[in-house]
């Protein structure tokens, strides 16, 4: 661009199993985390100025915080001092098209963005395993924004092993009215747990591990099968995604939105990572087109979103 910036492109995400643990002495949870990167994204801009400012655009911009706090302005603070720059000089602006709170890791997204805008933007050629401990450093989710496509995450769900995925799978996204926050629903996971009595913590939950009948339906691409491990693959009741009996507790009207996708023919629902957000998966682009419609026409979300997966990782635009 003519004005010296840079542009990226970074993914939403849908956690395909999301396989939680007991709580660690660190306040996080140990995850086996089937991440799936899908094509609905925000773009970072970086262009050069003297000291740190951000803007923000998009539906939900309101919602997103323009201070320190923002997950792109602590990227751009961590890199500068990686390579002991004396101050952040840089105009971050965020086209925000993932929902924000949604489930879908936006900041995440933005987090991964402003590293490869800023490296960029800097020249300061910062290797990928670099750029990797820096996103981990950010937040559990960051990693896979950088990195995209699919990936297991264990650990807190930062340590990466890109996953096979053979074929393009088709998806609807129901966005809700309102955020959830993360930290909350696993606090919420972990209170039904106690309550279950089952426990809460390390000793007392199972080490989690993926499904190998889910990792089979995604490297044959194979989206009947892949249905049947979303709702059947894990502890969750039904459901891959164990923390979706935490967010329906915490929004029970999520419930009225995975019937109203089901009802419209999708071949499996789930509640997104902590949700909000619910994803559909579907049996090609024209079943998409026509469980979204039914979705909003349901009235039980803000939006519905047809889109594909897998998607590429934060990719520097030309
Ligand atoms: C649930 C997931 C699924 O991919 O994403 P979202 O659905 O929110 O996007 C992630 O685990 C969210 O990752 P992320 O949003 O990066 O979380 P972090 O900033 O690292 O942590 C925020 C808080 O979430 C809780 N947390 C996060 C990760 C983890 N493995 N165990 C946790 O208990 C902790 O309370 C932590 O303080
Ligand atoms: N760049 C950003 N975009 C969105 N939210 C951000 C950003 N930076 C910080 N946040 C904060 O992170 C919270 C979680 O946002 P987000 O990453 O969109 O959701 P989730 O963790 O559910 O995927 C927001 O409520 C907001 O307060």
């Amino acid at each position: 661009m003519t004005d010296g910036s840079v542009t990226v492109r970074v993914p939403a995400k849908v956690n395909v199993q999301l396989a939680v643990g007991g709580l660690r002495p660190d306040g996080f949870h140990g995850l086996a985390n089937v991440f799936l990167a899908v094509g609905l994204h925000d773009e970072v801009t970086a262009t050069p100025a003297d000291s740190l400012r951000l803007t923000v655009g998009g539906p939900d911009a309101a919602a997103v915080p323009l201070d320190g706090t923002n997950l792109a302005a602590r990227a751009a603070r961590a890199l500068a001092a990686h390579h002991g720059l004396a101050a952040p000089g840089v105009h971050l602006h965020l086209a925000k098209d993932i929902p924000v709170a949604g489930g879908m890791a936006g900041g995440s997204a933005d987090a991964a963005g402003a590293l490869v805008a800023c490296d960029a933007l800097w020249g300061t050629r910062t290797p990928r395993a670099e750029l990797l401990a820096l996103c981990a450093e950010l937040g559990s989710d960051v990693p896979f924004s950088l990195l995209g496509e699919a990936a297991l995450g264990r650990g807190r769900g930062e340590l990466l092993t890109p996953l096979p995925v053979g074929g393009t799978f088709h998806w609807v996204f129901a966005v809700a009215d309102g955020g959830l926050s993360t930290p909350e629903v696993y606090r919420e996971c972990d209170r039904l747990r106690a309550a279950a009595g089952t426990g809460a913590t390390v000793d007392a939950v199972p080490e989690p591990e993926p499904s190998p009948a889910l990792l089979a339906a995604l490297r044959d691409g194979d989206s009947a099968a892949l249905a049947a491990a979303l709702s059947s693959a894990g502890a969750g009741g039904g459901s891959s995604n164990d923390l979706q009996a935490a967010a329906l507790s915490l929004r029970p009207s999520l419930a009225d939105t995975l019937e109203a996708g089901t009802a419209a023919g999708a071949l499996a629902g789930l509640v997104s990572g902590s949700g909000p957000t619910c994803a559909f998966l579907t049996g090609g682009a024209a079943e998409a087109e026509a469980v979204a419609a039914a979705l909003a026409e349901s009235g039980t979300c803000r939006t519905a979103r047809p889109t594909t997966s897998p998607a590429p990782g934060a990719t520097l635009l030309p």
